[in-house]
């Protein structure tokens, strides 16, 4: 078996392959209006698994994204796709192979982490990667939707700025340019590269299945946010994202949603974990939530560096002691230091605080997972009893991580 790079001449090998692992037959661009999701497949960072006699039986591929940080910084961060083995070749090591492969070629490329969407959450632990952003889904029936009035004032929850419904097809400058603001705010956000709005890749609005898009504008009509949606039989909207730059923009936007005439219930999905829209119903249960689950999945795959990337909102000092099985390095303790928002971290040889495996670092890295939780159940050891709260006050944000572009 040989891992191989691949280049442009494989993409046919390589979408075969893959959708032969998956148990689907590859659809024509033509059937979804011009687009497929493997449209925006970077075939200069894939791999092919292949036979001696020369079969393609594994795939793996990488996109190029942004991930924003807490704190606001961008790195670039691999996201990893397309993973698959033939049904005939499985628990013979090829996802291993293939993912010792990609992971040594990454760091060789000096990235700090890589990320993926897990189809099974049994797969990828052992590769060193751990779930570190949540997302919900809420069903509303439309007449117990009502919004209460706010209890702080606000000028009774009115919106200052102003909704217009477009269509899909006829505003993708305006959607890519109002994601790309977005994203740059929202720590655990990825970018959605230029091509994939060209190539109508992924999924709606992206893709270029019809949707209704209502465009917020703020008080001053700067475009800050839009929701995609579509209504299905018999009278369910379905909400496929909304993206805002702010909280009165969200606010603004779901409402729109839940306030359609003709509608039975509303469907949102992506809503982030601890958002505020289930408080601003009347009725409280209103809303019905679930299924409530992991989305982004991290790797780091240079501790130190990806430590020192990050913002950080209280000073103090902690020694992590991490073990990263699957690349063979560790246990290794790193002293992070920080001190106004920034963070130093190096060698230490300093009795460690906690000792974690790499894939739970990758959980608690963007603040979506509090040390504290994965102590208790086990997975990281702390070394004295003041070690989870000191931890959490660390790596505590403004906000939980949250993403929800699909790849
Ligand atoms: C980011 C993404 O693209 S997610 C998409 C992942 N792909 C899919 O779900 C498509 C369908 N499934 C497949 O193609 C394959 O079953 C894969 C890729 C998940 C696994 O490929 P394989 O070559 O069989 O994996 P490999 O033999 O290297 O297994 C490594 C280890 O993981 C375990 N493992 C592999 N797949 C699974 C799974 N689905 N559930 C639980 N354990 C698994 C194996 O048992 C093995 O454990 P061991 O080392 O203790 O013996």
């Amino acid at each position: 078996m040989e891992i191989r790079p691949t280049t442009d001449q494989d993409r046919d090998d390589f979408v075969d392959t893959m959708h032969t692992a998956f148990g689907r037959f590859p659809e024509t661009p033509d059937e979804h209006g011009g687009g497929v999701w493997w449209a925006a497949l970077e075939m200069d960072r894939g791999v092919l698994a292949v036979t001696e006699d020369g079969r393609p039986v594994g795939t793996a591929g990488a996109y190029s994204f942004e991930l924003t940080l807490p704190g606001g910084a961008l790195v670039p961060a691999a996201g990893v796709t397309a993973v698959g083995v033939v049904p005939s070749h499985r628990r013979r090591g090829v996802l291993s192979a293939m993912m010792r492969h990609q992971l040594t070629e990454l760091r060789a490329r000096g990235e700090i982490l890589s990320v993926l969407l897990a189809s099974e959450a049994m797969i990828y632990r052992r590769f060193g990667y751990g779930p570190a952003t949540y997302s919900g889904r809420l069903t509303v029936p439309r007449h117990r939707a009502a919004f209460a009035a706010p209890r702080a004032g606000g000028e009774g929850g009115a919106d200052a700025g102003s909704v217009e419904v477009l269509r899909s097809d006829r505003c993708r400058a305006l959607l890519e340019e109002i994601y790309d603001r977005y994203r740059r705010v929202q720590p655990g956000a990825l970018s959605r590269p230029g091509h994939w709005w060209k190539a109508g890749a992924g999924q709606p609005p992206i893709a270029p299945a019809p949707r209704h898009i209502a465009v917020h504008r703020d008080a001053h009509g700067t475009p800050d946010g839009y929701v995609s949606y579509a209504i299905s039989d018999p009278d369910v909207l379905k909400v496929d994202e909304i993206i805002a730059v702010d909280d009165a923009a969200y606010t603004a936007l779901a409402r729109h949603v839940l306030e359609h005439d003709l509608v039975g219930e509303i469907v949102i999905k992506h809503v982030p974990a601890g958002h505020p829209l289930r408080w601003q119903f009347a009725d409280f249960r209103a809303a019905e939530t679930g299924p409530d689950g992991d989305w982004l999945w991290v790797r780091i795959l240079d501790v130190p560096r990806a430590l020192t990337a990050r913002g950080w909102r209280t000073d103090g000092d902690l020694v992590l002691e991490v073990t990263d099985p699957f690349l063979g390095s560790g246990p290794e303790r790193h002293l992070l230091s920080v001190r106004d928002g920034k963070a130093d971290c190096v060698r230490t040889d300093r009795a460690p605080d906690l000792s974690l495996d790499v894939s739970d670092l990758g959980s608690v890295y963007l603040g979506g997972t509090t040390p504290s939780t994965l102590v208790r159940a086990g997975h990281i050891k702390a070394h004295h009893a003041e070690a989870p709260e000191l931890a959490d006050t660390l790596f505590r944000t403004e906000r939980a991580p949250h993403c929800l572009h699909w790849f």
